[in-house]
C-alpha cells in the first residue's frame, strides 16, 4: 500500500463525499437486512396461527406489516444503494481525472530525453491503464470493502444474537470462498494481461500497416502483411481462450459454495430446530437468506484483494514517472529580457542515450537583426546548435549567453516564447490548417493567418482548398505535400513575431523558386529579429549576415559568401556544385 499513498491528497480533497459515501452504505445495508428477520417473523405467525395461539386477524396483520416492512426496506435500500454508488464511485472518477491530469502535466514538464528512453505506448499504457486499475481502487475497491465491512458486521450481530452456535456453521465456508475467489482473481488478472498485451501488439500492428499501405501495395507484400497479422492473431486468441477458461470457474465456484452453505444451514438448523435448541423454523429461512446476502459481499473480498495488488503495481509505475525531477529545469521565476544577441562559446554537448558528441567547442556570436546560416555535412551538429538554443538540452562545458545573461539564467518560458522554431521534420496537427499555424499564437485573427500564410508563400496553396484555411489535416483530413507542409510551419513559426527565429533545413522540400520568394519574405519580416537558417543549400545562406560551416562537430569555416566563395573548402565546393547543377536544369 506504499505506493497508493500518492492518493491520500486525493481522498483528503474529497472526503466530504467519501463520508457521506460511508454512511449511506452502512445505512444501505441496515435495510437490506430487515428482509430475513421479517421473512422470520413470517415463519413465526405461521406457526403460531397453525398452532392457534393467534387469531385469524392478528394473522392478518402481522403478515401484513411483515411484508410492508420487507418492500419498504427493500425500496430505501435500493435508493441508498443509488447513493452509495453516486458517491464513492463518482469520487473514483474525480480522482482519475485529477490523476490523469497530474500526470498528464508531468509529462509536459520533462525533457526529450525521457520521451527517447520512453516508448510512446508505455507513456500512453500509464496514463490511460494504469489509472483505470487504480481508478479501481480508489471507486469499486473502497465501495465494496465498506459494504462488505458494514453487511457483515450488522448480519453477524443479528445471526449471533438469532441463533449463535448456527452462526458458527454458517459462516465456516465463506473464508474458503474467499480465499478461491482471491486465487481465481489473481489467475484472470495474470491471464487478462497477457491478452492486453496481446491486444496491444495486434492494434500496433494493424495500426502501422495502415499506415503504411502505400509501402505494402508498392511492394506487393499484402499477402505477408496478411498471414503476419494472422499468426498475430491466433496468438491473441489462444490468450483470450485460456483467460476464458478460467473466467468459466467463477460462477460454478460460486453456486457450489453457495449451495454448501445452504446444506449446512439447513441440516445444522434442522437438527437444532428437532433438537429444539432454535425456536423456530423461520430461523432456518432467515439465516438461508443471510448466506445468500453474504455470499457475494465475501466473495468480494478475493476479489478487492486483487485489485488493490493491481491497483498498487499500477500506482508504482505511475509514481516512477511523477517522481522523476524534469532535466532542463527554470531556475528564473520572474520573465527575462530576450532581445536577440545569441554567443556561443566553447560550446560542447553529447547526447547521453548515444553518445555521440554532437559539438565540440563551438563558439561563434550572431547579433540581433542578423541572420547566421549554418552549413555542413548530414550529421555535423547544425540541429543540435538549434536544440540547444531552445534549451531542449542543457550543454556539457562553454556557455551559451542570449544577450550577455547565460541561457541558464533567462526563465525557460520566455526564452522559448520568444523562439520561433521550424523542425527538419514538420510535425502538423489532425486539425484545420488555421488552428495549426494559430498554435503559434492562439489569439491571432484571421488576418494574422493570411500573412503569415502569405509570408510562408502558401496562402495560394491554402486558398486552392475547397474548404481554404478550414480543412482538416492528417489521419482525418487531407495530406500536405512535403514542400507545403514546411511551409505551414514557418506560418506557424513566423505569427509570433518572436525575437529570435530558428529554421532547420525547412526549405528543402520547396522548389529553388519559392525558397528565393520565402527567403525575400523572411528578410522582410525578420528586421531586427535574429534568424539562424540551416541549410543545405548555398542559396539559403548567401544572403546571411554570417555563415559558419560544420564538419563533425567543429566550426571549419566562418564568413560571408562574398569571402567563402573565395576560400577553399566545403561551401566552395557545394556553391560550384550548385550553381553547375543550378545550369544544367
Ligand atoms: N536526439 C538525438 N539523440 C542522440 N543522438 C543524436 C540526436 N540528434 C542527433 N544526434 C546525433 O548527433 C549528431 C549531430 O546531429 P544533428 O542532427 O545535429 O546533425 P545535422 O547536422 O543537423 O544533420 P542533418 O543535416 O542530417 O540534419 C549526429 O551524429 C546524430 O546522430
Amino acid at each position: 500500500m506504499k505506493e497508493l499513498k500518492h492518493l491520500n491528497k486525493y481522498f483528503s480533497k474529497y472526503k466530504t463525499h467519501l463520508i457521506i459515501g460511508g454512511i449511506i452504505t452502512v445505512a444501505a445495508r441496515i435495510f437490506l437486512l430487515y428482509t430475513p428477520r421479517y421473512v422470520k417473523r413470517i415463519f413465526v405467525a405461521i406457526e403460531r396461527y397453525d398452532e392457534a395461539k393467534i387469531t385469524s386477524d392478528v394473522f392478518k396483520t402481522e403478515l401484513t406489516q411483515a411484508i410492508i416492512w420487507i418492500i419498504g426496506a427493500a425500496l430505501i435500500a435500493g435508493v441508498l444503494t443509488f447513493f452509495m454508488r453516486q458517491t464513492i464511485i463518482n469520487v473514483s472518477r474525480y480522482i482519475e481525472f485529477d490523476l490523469k491530469n497530474e500526470i498528464y502535466e508531468q509529462y509536459q514538464k520533462l525533457s526529450l530525453n525521457f520521451y527517447k528512453n520512453n516508448r510512446t505506448g508505455d507513456l500512453m499504457n500509464r496514463i490511460t491503464e494504469d489509472v483505470g486499475r487504480v481508478r479501481m481502487y480508489a471507486g469499486p475497491a473502497i465501495m465494496y470493502s465498506i459494504n462488505t465491512v458494514a453487511l457483515f458486521v450488522v448480519a453477524l450481530i443479528y445471526m449471533f444474537k438469532a441463533a449463535p452456535t448456527l452462526a458458527m456453521y454458517t459462516i465456516l465456508p465463506l473464508p474458503i470462498l474467499s480465499v478461491i475467489i482471491y486465487k481465481l482473481s489473481r489467475e484472470i488478472h495474470n491471464r487478462s494481461t497477457i491478452v492486453q498485451e496481446y491486444l496491444s501488439k495486434l492494434s500496433t500492428f494493424t495500426q502501422e500497416s495502415f499506415s503504411g499501405i502505400s509501402v505494402i501495395k508498392a511492394y506487393g507484400i499484402e499477402g505477408q502483411t496478411s498471414s503476419n497479422f494472422n499468426s498475430l492473431a491466433l496468438e491473441s486468441k489462444e490468450k483470450q481462450v485460456n483467460l476464458a477458461k478460467v473466467q468459466a470457474w467463477f460462477f460454478p465456484m460460486m453456486i457450489l459454495l453457495i449451495g454448501t452453505s445452504n446444506l449446512l444451514v439447513i441440516y445444522f438448523g434442522g437438527m437444532q430446530y428437532i433438537n429444539g435448541e432454535i425456536e423456530s423454523i423461520g430461523t432456518i429461512a432467515e439465516f438461508i437468506i443471510y448466506v445468500n446476502m453474504l455470499t457475494w459481499p465475501v466473495a468480494t473480498v478475493g476479489w478487492v484483494t486483487s485489485i488493490v495488488q493491481q491497483a498498487e503495481a499500477s500506482q508504482k509505475r505511475i509514481n516512477q514517472f511523477l517522481k522523476l525531477e524534469p532535466e532542463i529545469k527554470n531556475t528564473v521565476e520572474t520573465a527575462t529580457e530576450i532581445t536577440g544577441d545569441i554567443t556561443f562559446t566553447n560550446v560542447s554537448f553529447t547526447y547521453d542515450d548515444t553518445n555521440i558528441q554532437a559539438l565540440k567547442g563551438v563558439s561563434f556570436n550572431v547579433k540581433q537583426g542578423e541572420t547566421l546560416a549554418i552549413l555542413g555535412k548530414t550529421g555535423s551538429g547544425k540541429s543540435t546548435i538549434l536544440d540547444l538554443i531552445g534549451r531542449l538540452y542543457d550543454i556539457d562545458s562553454g556557455a551559451i549567453a542570449i544577450n550577455d545573461t547565460n541561457i541558464e539564467k533567462h526563465n525557460l518560458y520566455t526564452l522559448r516564447d520568444n523562439i520561433g522554431y521550424v523542425p527538419q521534420d514538420a510535425f502538423l496537427f489532425s486539425d484545420s490548417i488555421k488552428n495549426n499555424i494559430k498554435f503559434g499564437k492562439e489569439d491571432a485573427t484571421d488576418e494574422d493567418v493570411i500573412e503569415a500564410a502569405k509570408n510562408a508563400q502558401v496562402h495560394k496553396n491554402i486558398k486552392k482548398f475547397s474548404n481554404g484555411y478550414d480543412t482538416v489535416l492528417g489521419e482525418r483530413g487531407i495530406t500536405l505535400s512535403g514542400g507545403q507542409k514546411q511551409r505551414v510551419s514557418i506560418a506557424r513559426a513566423i505569427i509570433k513575431s518572436p525575437k529570435i527565429l530558428l529554421f532547420d533545413d525547412c526549405l528543402s522540400a520547396v522548389d529553388t523558386e519559392t525558397e528565393e520568394k520565402i527567403l525575400k519574405n523572411l528578410n522582410k519580416i525578420s528586421k531586427g529579429k535574429t534568424s539562424i537558417i540551416v541549410s543545405h543549400r548555398v542559396s539559403s545562406a548567401k544572403n546571411a549576415t554570417k555563415i559558419i560551416v560544420l564538419d563533425d562537430g567543429k566550426i571549419v569555416q566562418e564568413g560571408t559568401h562574398e569571402s567563402l566563395i573565395n576560400q577553399d573548402g566545403y561551401y566552395k565546393d557545394l556553391y560550384l556544385k550548385q550553381i553547375s547543377e543550378g545550369s544544367s536544369k
